[in-house]
């Protein structure tokens, strides 16, 4: 990292076991503070011989699966080496990847021969992403849950606009305070959020994105309709996530009822 002046991009590739979530924390800088880098998008390469067993392994003591926290995270999946897998073991794979992270773009590639429109510019934690977000939340298919301790993508919508410090607690309560429980009394655990919402008196949408304990809601370029019904759509990638408790939750965030939040919440048990 020897050259003077700006960089036209920089692709940062970690170790194979790494955790992309904390690496793109470090870059994902407040656009108010002028950074000069910006985080365009995490990409994960996926071994079609060896992903399903990576993706799958039970770790000990309820550690995260390493390969599925790669996929959690990701904007987009890269499934390489196709050329070694059965198409059977292919859709298998397909099908795990999906059940992670439902929201991800999937490439398929041999020897990673990949469009480089289709892997820079992404644009994946800015406002422009709203445009995209729109479209893909549409079309995401419902994820049957799994009864282990998988990371799982969960996506639901409520109509209605949520006053901006209501949304805020929300969110805060799911990635910081992390003490919302899903019906067995497992603290949810939030790797990936991305929304679009609804803020009372803001007519333009917003866009919701967190990573971890790093959150951000900020204007897309696109106004609601006068006339049409407003609404809210999130996708939350993670462990132990119930849908039915997030959407009551965030139902009672929109409707600012207390009792559906105490459900949920033990402050005297605090989560790990
Ligand atoms: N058959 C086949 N072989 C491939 C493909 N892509 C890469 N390889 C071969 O796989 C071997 C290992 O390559 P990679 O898995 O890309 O190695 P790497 O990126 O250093 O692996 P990491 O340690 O995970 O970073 C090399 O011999 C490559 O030529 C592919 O699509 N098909």
């Amino acid at each position: 990292m020897q050259k003077k002046g700006k960089f036209d991009y920089i692709l940062l590739e970690t170790t194979g076991l790494a955790d992309p979530g904390a690496v793109a924390s470090m870059f994902w800088t407040d656009a108010e503070l002028g950074s000069d880098i910006y985080l365009d998008g995490i990409i994960t390469i996926v071994d079609s011989k060896y992903g399903l067993k990576h993706l799958t392994e039970e770790k000990p003591d309820g550690l995260i699966n390493e390969a599925s926290r790669q996929v959690a995270l990701a904007d987009i999946i890269i499934i390489n080496k196709t050329d070694l897998v059965s198409e059977e073991d292919l859709n298998k794979l397909r099908t795990r990847i999906r059940s992670v992270n439902g929201l991800g773009k999937i490439l398929e590639t041999q020897r990673s021969r990949v469009a480089l429109s289709n892997v820079l510019d992404l644009h994946a934690f800015d406002s422009l992403s709203g445009i995209s977000l729109q479209e893909k939340l549409q079309h995401l298919p419902t994820i049957h849950p799994h009864l282990d301790q998988s990371i799982i993508t969960v996506t639901f919508e409520v109509p209605g606009n949520a006053k901006e410090e209501n949304l805020n607690v929300f969110i805060q309560n799911l990635l910081w305070e992390k003490d919302v429980r899903n019906k067995d009394g497992d603290c949810m655990e939030v790797i990936r959020l991305k929304g679009l919402v609804s803020i009372k008196d803001k007519p333009q949408q917003m866009i919701v994105q967190g990573v971890y304990e790093l959150y951000d809601v900020e204007e897309t370029p696109v106004s609601w309709k006068e006339d049409a019904e407003r609404t809210n759509r999130l996708v939350l990638i993670g462990r132990n996530l119930d849908k039915d408790i997030l959407q009551q939750l965030f139902i009672a965030t929109v409707t600012e009822t207390e009792k559906q939040w105490t459900t949920y919440f033990k402050e005297d048990q605090v989560c790990p």
